[in-house]
């Protein structure tokens, strides 16, 4: 059978790689002490979005804009959700479409402090259904993809989830997010209190939802749960994750139900088992979702 997006994902490949030499660029400079001069320019250059700490610089806008023009020249009817035009108030919304669905720098706060985890996330759905997953984590030089049906890899090998099915030896992947609304931030300690006690052996984050799943997808770590993520953060390492052997969910009722690439929450699991176990643990809340038109 002829795979159609086949050309799709080597061109999502090479652009992923292209943007992850611009991003890792920037932030490696800023490590490089006789440069301090520019870096300090850098940091001119950090701004906000939503909150004070939802931070986004020229080299995210840069980014998202050679990825979007090099597809545009190739598939011109191709539709983008992208983390940065979304900010610029284009239209977030998920057709049957063929889709581009990118996060130029997934990281952008570890980019800003130059924390060694960045990563350019490409996701491209067609009827609403993830079809491949590009993830470049730019500063290990790891390029992790998957095609659906096809399997996922990293650098050309296969990946396959941990067969951990006690959570009691398991590390469990998450982030604090952006928000600082003291009601969100409550729950989301309410939830890490109620994972660590039960108790895992540990929970880590590496400040990227791209490189958390793809932690995942290679069975460093059994699971990774977060509220508050959106789809550019998602949509690629949610296909790796799967492709990898893993479970995808939401956080809705004792079984999850089906991942919602726009409710703003997953569970990624290695098993259903760990995934449930999660769900059951979360403090649930529900953010304004990414297709809702007035969250901004
Ligand atoms: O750095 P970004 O793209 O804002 O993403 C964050 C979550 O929203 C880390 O995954
Ligand atoms: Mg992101
Ligand atoms: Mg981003």
């Amino acid at each position: 059978m002829v795979d159609v997006w086949q050309t799709a994902m080597d061109h999502a490949v090479g652009a992923a790689r292209r943007a992850g030499q611009v991003c890792c660029s920037g932030a490696l400079i800023r490590c490089v002490d006789q440069v301090v001069r520019e870096a300090l320019q850098d940091d001119r250059k950090v701004m906000t979005k939503s909150s004070s700490v939802d931070l986004v610089t020229q080299t995210d806008q840069k980014v998202e804009q050679l990825i979007i023009q090099s597809v545009k020249e190739k598939f011109p009817t191709h539709r983008f959700i992208g983390e940065e035009s979304v900010a610029a108030g284009e239209s977030c919304v998920l057709t049957d479409a063929p889709t581009w669905i990118i996060d130029p720098i997934d990281g952008t706060t570890n980019f800003v402090h130059a924390f060694p985890f960045v990563a350019v996330s490409i996701g491209f759905s067609v009827n609403k259904q993830v079809e491949f997953g590009v993830v470049f984590s730019c500063l290990e030089d790891k390029m992790f993809t998957a095609r659906r049906g096809k399997g996922a890899f990293c650098d050309g090998e296969p990946l396959q989830v941990s067969d951990q099915e006690d959570i009691k030896q398991s590390i469990i992947a998450t982030e604090f997010g952006s928000s600082r609304d003291p009601e969100a931030v409550d729950r989301i300690f309410s939830s890490l209190r109620n994972v660590l006690c039960i108790p895992v052996h540990g929970v880590r984050g590496a400040g990227t939802a791209a490189i958390n799943m793809c932690l995942v997808a290679s069975g460093c770590v059994e699971a990774y749960y977060e509220i508050g993520i959106h789809v550019w953060d998602i949509a690629a390492g949610s296909l790796i994750v799967s492709e990898a052997g893993g479970v995808l969910m939401d956080v809705d009722g004792k079984d999850g139900g089906p991942l919602d690439l726009m409710s703003r929450r997953i569970v990624a699991a290695n098993s259903r088992t760990i995934a449930e176990r999660i769900v059951r643990e979360i403090d649930a809340f529900g953010p304004p979702r990414d297709d809702e038109p007035l969250r901004r």
